[in-house]
């Protein structure tokens, strides 16, 4: 890591902000009309242009504080960056949703695009930054602290910045630590978190209060749909109180449920991680008499690690996630598909999603509605069960040797360090969430559509979790791969169509044609 050098080399070129003539109505915050009055409460800010175009932007400090003085963006005066034609991101610069269109469609909803601005709101040295990881782990984690702190340190000179510990309840509980890049240099190589994360403990005014006290301008906060709920809330009440501080989300979570964004990091590392799972049962399944591997993966409400480390692998011959119901009994049941592939084959592997199959498991355990700290529904164990009503299954055919060897990988594969591309991911990431802070953009979540970085209002990310779609081409070309039934009727496909989950760029384009973003927002 280099320390963050002030040369005296300019960028000649790059930043275009002013020159282009905008066409866009700006139904929120005209250019034209000078600062917007200041107001308490947030409302999506909806900015619509020609041709069905739209954007769904993100707020800004000087939404509710208005007249804030603005500095040249340090990065003009760094000479790594002097080499890069078009370094600043120009103010105009917006990201499609949907890029598979047609001759006639309308330009649909746009996000505005990440990365650095010409101007900042936040002089470096005034800049007080802390950083919060919450809810499960997830590889990744360290590399975007580290990158946090490298990007505010090595290109915006900025040297005040702590982590708070233990996740949310950290902030009035705990005290900090100090994050320098010597001690974040070479955490990435580290799994978990190195200021630690939490469930629970969420206390908005507490957290607010810690932070107005503490002096904090710009607040980082890591995790998953509770926590970035929790950042929402922490934001809206930093505006309440007018504070000019930054509130930036960083989505995280290896099951992949956030929505809109292409996926979320950690998620690769997590599907290679379950890779090794799937071949110890594989390797099992296969030097053994009829022997079926079982493996149980993560993925509470959404099946995309089981989906995609099954694709991954090829040896899947079942693959069970909670979006896809499933029944064990009769004709096109699990038992009967069992039978089928241990005649055909001697061997079979099955992956289930924790999430899969609460239903039954419910039924027959008769279990209690148990949470966690942060309220989440405290799952049934589908593997153990489904492990033990196979095996009950197979008593009944006593003429037939049957082995079922049960994997559980369980946290193995989110406590591992991010592999190479994670690792990238992260830091690009991380490098976005800075640039918009210091940009004085505030309340967004930051993440990549279509493979550019872009910045999100919470609200696109908090009102739904992103789900494996079962009617849409990605979850067929998994169904082709293992040749499983569907187990669904037709009654169940068009429930499903009906409770289409919000697009994700991991399904297939198709589901992302559903939903207009325009309909769910208020135009302001
Ligand atoms: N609706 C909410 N409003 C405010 N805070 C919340 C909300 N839901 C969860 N939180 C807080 O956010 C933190 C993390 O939440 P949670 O344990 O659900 O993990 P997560 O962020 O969803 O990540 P994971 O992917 O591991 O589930 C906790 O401290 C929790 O109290
Ligand atoms: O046991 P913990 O740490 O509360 O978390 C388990 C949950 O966290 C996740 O890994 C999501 O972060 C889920 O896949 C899993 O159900
Ligand atoms: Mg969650």
């Amino acid at each position: 890591m280099h320390s963050g050098s002030v040369g005296a080399i300019k960028l000649s070129s790059g930043n275009n902000n002013n020159n282009r003539k905008s066409k866009v109505k700006l139904s929120h915050r005209s250019k034209s009309m000078g600062p917007p009055p200041a107001t308490t409460s947030s409302q999506p800010k909806v900015v619509t242009g020609d041709h069905g175009y739209i954007l769904e932007d993100v707020p800004h400090l000087t939404d509710y504080i208005p007249h804030l003085p603005t500095y040249p963006n340090p990065l003009q005066d760094n000479p790594a960056y002097a080499v890069v034609k078009q370094y600043f991101v120009d103010m105009d610069d917006t990201v499609a949703q949907q890029i598979v269109v047609h001759a006639n469609s309308p330009r649909g909803t746009h996000f505005r695009r990440a990365g650095p601005r010409q101007k900042v709101y936040f002089k470096s040295e005034d800049v007080h930054a802390c950083i919060v990881t919450c809810g499960g782990l997830c590889p990744g984690l360290n590399t975007v602290i580290r990158e946090i702190v490298a990007s505010l340190h090595d290109m915006y000179g900025v040297t005040r910045i702590e982590g708070i510990e233990g996740g949310y309840r950290g902030f009035y509980s705990r005290n900090t630590i100090q994050l320098t890049p010597k001690k974040v240099n070479g955490i990435h190589k580290r799994g978990g978190t190195i200021i630690g994360t939490s469930r629970g403990g969420y206390d908005n005014n507490k957290i607010v209060s810690s932070i107005q006290d503490r002096g904090i301008n710009q607040v980082y906060i890591i995790g998953g749909d509770g926590t970035q709920k929790g950042a929402s809330a922490i934001y809206e009440e930093v505006r309440r109180r007018g504070l000019q501080v930054a509130v930036v989300g960083i989505p995280k979570t290896i099951d992949n449920d956030i929505p809109v964004i292409d996926k979320s990091f950690g998620f690769d590392t997590a599907v290679e991680e379950a890779q090794r799972a799937i071949d110890a049962a594989h390797v099992e399944a296969e030097s053994n008499e009829n022997c079926i591997g079982l493996v149980k993966l993560m993925g509470r409400n959404s099946g995309f690690i089981a989906m995609y480390a099954t694709l991954a692998s090829r040896d899947v011959d079942c693959c069970l996630i909670p979006e896809s119901p499933f029944y064990l009994e009769g004709p096109g049941g699990l038992f009967e598909y069992i039978e089928k592939r241990i005649k055909e084959n001697g061997h079979m592997v099955i992956v289930v999603a924790e999430g899969a199959g609460q239903d039954l498991v419910a039924e027959s355990l008769r279990t209690n509605d148990n949470k966690d700290a942060s309220g989440n529904k405290l799952l049934n164990d589908v593997g153990l069960w489904l492990s033990q009503k196979i095996k009950d299954h197979f008593k009944k055919h006593p003429e037939m040797e049957f082995n079922l060897k049960y994997i559980d990988p369980t946290y193995m594969i989110r406590a591992v360090p991010s592999n190479a591309s994670d690792n990238v991911y992260s830091t690009l990431l991380a490098q976005s969430a800075v640039h918009g802070a210091m940009a004085g953009h505030t309340g967004f979540i930051v993440g990549p559509v279509h493979g550019r970085e872009c910045y999100l209002p919470f609200y696109r990310i908090t009102e739904k979790q992103n789900k494996v779609v079962i009617t849409d081409r990605m979850w067929a070309r998994m169904l082709s791969s293992t040749n499983q039934p569907s187990f669904l009727s037709t009654k169940d496909i068009i429930e499903s169509i009906m409770d289409e989950a919000p697009p994700t760029q991991l399904l297939d384009d198709q589901g992302a044609q559903n939903g207009s973003v325009a309909k769910e927002t208020t135009v302001c």
